[in-house]
C-alpha cells in the first residue's frame, strides 16, 4: 500500500448540554459545549471499514448527557475528567480521550423590590441572564496514565484609557508611528493555562475557585501595570498568575492590540486633548506569549485556535 493512515480521532463534537441543578426553589444552571475526541486502534476502520473498534460517535454524545445526570456537573474541569476516564478505562481500544469544553456564565436576576416585599427577599430563584463578558474554556487529555488539563478563557474585552506608553521602538523608512506618551490600551483576552495537576493520586485542585482566582490576578495585572507595550503587560498578567496560582506552571495569551486613534479635530478648530478616538478594528496587532514557571516545559499549542 503505497498510503498509510496518520494521526486520527473522532468523537462527537459541540454537545451542548445544560444541566440545572434544584436545590429547593433555587435552581443552579451549568451551561456547557462539549467535545469529546477519542484515539487508539483505529486503523481497521480507516483501513478496511471495519467498525468492531469503533464506539459511536453518537455513544459519546448519550455519555455526555447521562453524565450531566449521574455525575452532576461540578466544574467544566471536572465533568471532562469524569468523561476522558470513562472512555479510556471502558474501552479497550480507546488509548487517549481529550475533552473540550467551553462553559457560558448565567446570573441570577435580581427581584425587584416591590417582588421582594411580596414573597420575601431574593426570592426569584430561577431566572436567569446569560454573562456576555467572557467565555471559559477548558481541554482534558487522558492516555490512562497521565492527565493534562489546560483551561482559560476568550472574548475578555478590557481597556486603560492611560497609563500606557509606546515609545522608542525601532524606526526604518516605513515607519509612520508617532511615539505615544498617553495611550489606550485594549485587548480582548484570549487566555489558557496549564494546571501541573498530572495524576489521579496527586490532590486535585478547586477547579472554580482557581479560574476565578486566575481570572481575577489576570485583571488586576493588567489594570496595575504601567505599560510600556503590551508585551510588558502581557508579561505581567502571566507572572502574577504563576506567581499567585501554585496550581499553574505555564500561561499562554494570544492579546490583539484594539488600537485607539487620536482623532485631528484641528481641522473644525478643535484641539484633542486625549479625548477623542477612532476605535479601529482592524487590522490590529498581534502580541503572544507564554509564561513559564522557571523549570517548566512549555506544553500549551503556540495557535491558540488550535485549542
Ligand atoms: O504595545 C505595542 N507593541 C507593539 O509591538 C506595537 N507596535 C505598534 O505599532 N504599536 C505597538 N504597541
Amino acid at each position: 500500500m503505497p498510503t498509510i493512515l496518520g494521526q486520527n480521532q473522532y468523537g462527537k463534537a459541540e454537545n451542548r448540554v445544560v444541566k440545572i441543578t434544584r436545590d429547593g426553589a433555587t435552581h443552579h444552571i451549568k451551561d456547557l459545549n462539549v467535545s469529546v475526541a477519542l484515539s487508539g486502534d483505529m486503523d481497521e476502520v480507516h483501513y478496511s471499514g471495519s467498525n468492531a473498534n469503533v464506539l459511536p460517535t453518537d455513544t459519546t454524545k448519550n455519555t455526555v448527557y447521562a453524565f450531566a445526570k449521574e455525575y452532576g456537573i461540578e466544574s467544566a474541569e471536572q465533568f471532562g475528567i469524569h468523561l476522558a476516564r470513562h472512555f479510556v478505562t471502558s474501552q479497550e481500544p480507546i488509548h487517549r480521550a481529550r475533552i473540550r469544553i467551553e462553559e457560558y456564565a448565567w446570573e441570577r436576576i435580581e427581584s425587584s423590590d416591590a417582588n421582594s416585599k411580596f414573597i420575601g427577599a431574593d426570592e426569584v430563584k430561577h431566572s436567569f441572564v446569560r454573562k456576555g463578558q467572557e467565555t471559559r474554556l477548558t481541554q482534558i487529555t487522558y492516555d490512562g496514565e497521565k492527565w493534562e488539563v489546560i483551561s482559560g478563557l476568550k472574548d475578555l474585552v478590557v481597556m486603560n484609557s492611560t497609563n500606557s506608553e509606546f515609545w522608542g521602538y525601532v524606526k526604518d523608512k516605513y515607519t509612520t508611528l508617532q511615539e505615544a506618551y498617553d495611550r489606550i490600551l485594549a485587548t480582548q483576552v484570549s487566555g489558557r493555562w496549564r494546571f501541573n495537576w498530572t495524576d489521579d493520586e496527586q490532590k486535585m485542585p478547586n477547579w472554580e475557585k482557581s479560574y476565578e482566582q486566575t481570572k481575577k490576578h489576570m485583571l488586576q495585572a493588567f489594570a496595575e501595570t504601567y505599560s510600556l507595550s503590551l508585551q510588558q503587560t502581557l508579561y505581567q498578567m502571566g507572572a502574577r498568575i504563576i506567581n499567585n496560582r501554585s496550581e499553574i506552571d505555564e500561561v499562554r495569551f494570544s492579546l490583539p492590540n484594539k488600537h485607539h486613534f487620536l482623532v485631528d479635530l484641528e481641522p473644525f478648530g478643535l484641539k484633542n486633548d486625549n479625548e477623542v478616538y477612532f476605535a479601529a478594528d482592524r487590522p490590529y496587532g498581534l502580541i503572544e506569549a507564554t509564561i513559564l514557571r522557571d523549570g517548566c516545559e512549555a506544553k500549551i499549542p503556540m495557535d491558540l485556535t488550535n485549542l
